[in-house]
């Protein structure tokens, strides 16, 4: 079932409208970021535009994507003759995100999104550089792995240095949400651990590593193989698969790979 939808209708708008409007706190959480005055940000869901105000005073320009239409006629008054903004009045998952050239992408998500958003941002060809994403705890920990790796943690590794900048209680946004949340940094590996051309490979993989409870994962190498690896690697020889770490899971995938191509 996609994402966003329940019973084949998508979550209404209503459910996620937790605004941050503090200036003291948004700044807070902008000091953990490296946002400059050459930077071109992309925000996710302006909202009511407070953290809009703050980006354009920290950034170069900002490109500003809200699916609400009340909320985006709202946005180009308060906002208008604003040369460095740019609004759209969009569904950010059919947003084209840009082909080419450097940007970065602050934003205080729909929690309802968190994952399809992620994955918009991550799976594209050009990636933003740097994101801070305020994202519930929960959600946070899982892309982290912790407190065991799973199919989201590992497909972002390779190509995404992760950490929480940043704990936010409830209390900070109207309506106080029932869960806290956090900043999320997700940094682009300058050298991923997957080239390109492994991509697929390293995804099929994972994922049928994951499933069977550490079976298939076996049956991918030859007893001598698995013994050899799991003990060249730290790996502990009776292991299920939420058991192993990212690395862990990286020299598996390496050994598998290089023993096709022999
Ligand atoms: C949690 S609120 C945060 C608002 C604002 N960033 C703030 O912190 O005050 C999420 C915002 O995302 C907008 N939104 C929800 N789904 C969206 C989507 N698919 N594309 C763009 N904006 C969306 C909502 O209308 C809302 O303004």
């Amino acid at each position: 079932m996609p994402e966003n939808k329940k019973q084949g209708r998508c979550a209404p708008l209503s459910v996620s409208q937790n605004f941050l409007t503090s200036a003291v706190t948004i700044n807070n959480i902008l000091k953990q970021t490296t946002i400059g005055k050459d930077d071109h940000v992309l925000e996710i869901g302006p909202g009511k535009g407070h953290i809009t105000r703050a980006l354009l005073r920290r950034s170069g320009r900002v490109t500003a994507v809200e699916l609400d239409g009340g909320l985006a006629r709202a946005l180009r008054d308060k906002f208008a003759g604003e040369t460095n903004l740019r609004l759209v009045h969009l569904d950010f998952l059919k947003y084209r995100l840009p082909d080419e050239g450097g940007y970065k992408v602050f934003a205080s998500i729909p929690f309802n999104r968190t994952t399809a958003i992620l994955r918009k941002l991550t799976e594209c060809r050009n990636p933003p550089e740097e994101m801070w994403l305020v994202v519930e705890e929960g959600a946070a920990k899982r892309f982290l792995g912790r407190p065991a790796e799973n199919l989201r943690s590992l497909l972002l590794k390779p190509y995404f240095d992760m950490d929480i900048a940043y704990y936010l209680p409830g209390t900070v946004f109207h309506p106080k949400p029932k869960v806290d949340a956090v900043l999320l940094h997700l940094k682009k590996k300058q050298m991923p651990d997957i080239s390109g051309g492994d991509r697929q490979a390293y995804r099929q993989f994972i994922e049928a590593g994951l499933s069977g409870g550490g079976q298939n994962l076996r049956r991918l190498f030859t007893p001598k193989q698995l013994t050899h690896i799991l003990k060249s690697y730290g790996c502990p020889t009776q292991f299920t698969p939420a058991q192993l770490l990212y690395v862990q899971w990286l020299c598996l995938f390496r050994c598998r790979r290089d023993t096709i191509q022999r």
